[in-house]
């Protein structure tokens, strides 16, 4: 991963991908009401790596994976996924803001999986899984319900096609959502905190369900999450942040015993 951020000349190929980056941010700056809360963050993601964010509660990680899912935007820098940028286009031969059309071509390559499962309640999770592979993809309904059954079956819920979400365990609704964002068939996988709603019981089991999904397939992860021994399991690379930008970053082994940087052996013995 390369966390360089000490360049700080604008460059011209700001919105291209380098080789092998999955993701790239360059030089991404969001600030909340005057307050800063990405700072010129600068990394790329290779293909098929999972990713962890780690850091202080508000150091920016939930705002990265939001603006990856533009649910906001940033202020300056720019974000690549797969090759095509989330924040320019090309319109008659000038790089310009990207426009919505564009964003939801791009988007279509990112899942993700929230902390509050955000399911649709008046639909049966059948059809909470195959909504978007229908209407986003353009999926027949007959492909969507196929691959919305393998999914379940997946994710161990194969007997709840026709339950509403009102009538299963929030780890069954977390099972359920992370098979809907999977019936996307995304590059790209974020996971916010998505063990933090459930009840300790539950927590285990998803959380045994997400490391299959990350040994057993080439999708790229980048993860948020509170769960230290998840992490080190799953994650091929843990970035810390600080203030906004990463700080350190590396094999989980490397952050997790030997940090380079206080603020990482801070942040280590408050939450282990
Ligand atoms: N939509 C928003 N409007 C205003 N402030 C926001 C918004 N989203 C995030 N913030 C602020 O930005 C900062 C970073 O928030 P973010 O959720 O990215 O942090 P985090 O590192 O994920 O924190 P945590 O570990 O507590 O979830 C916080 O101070 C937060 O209050």
């Amino acid at each position: 991963m390369d966390t360089d951020t000490a360049n700080p000349r604008p460059r011209p190929e700001a919105t291209k991908a380098g080789e092998g980056e999955l993701i790239r941010f360059d030089r991404v700056t969001k600030s909340f009401g005057g307050t800063r809360v990405l700072d010129e963050l600068c990394f790329s993601v290779a293909p098929g790596r999972k990713v962890t964010l780690i850091g202080p509660s508000g150091s920016g990680k939930t705002t990265i994976l939001r603006l990856l899912m533009t649910l906001v935007r940033p202020d300056t820098g720019s974000i690549t996924v797969d090759g095509d940028s989330l924040t320019h286009e090309t319109r008659g031969g000038r790089l310009v803001p990207a426009g919505e059309k564009h964003v939801r071509e791009v988007r279509k390559k990112i899942g993700m999986v929230f902390q509050q499962f955000n399911l649709f309640p008046n639909m049966r999770v059948l059809r909470n899984i195959t909504e978007a592979p229908v209407h986003v993809l353009g999926l027949s309904p007959d492909e969507a319900e196929e691959r919305a059954r393998e999914l379940l079956d997946l994710v161990g819920l194969g007997d709840k096609c026709d339950a509403y979400p009102s009538q299963l365990s929030g780890g069954q609704q977390q099972r359920v959502a992370i098979a809907r964002a999977l019936a996307m068939r995304p590059r790209v996988l974020l996971l916010d905190e998505v063990t933090s709603a459930l009840d300790p019981e539950l927590v285990a089991g998803v959380l045994d369900l997400l490391r299959d999904i990350a040994h057993g397939t080439d999708i790229t992860m980048l993860c948020v999450t509170h769960e230290m021994g998840f992490a080190r399991d799953i994650s091929d690379e843990v970035m810390m942040f600080d203030s906004g930008r990463v700080i350190e970053a590396g094999p989980p082994d490397k952050i997790f015993t030997d940090p380079d940087h206080e603020r990482t052996r801070e942040f280590l013995s408050a939450v282990l």
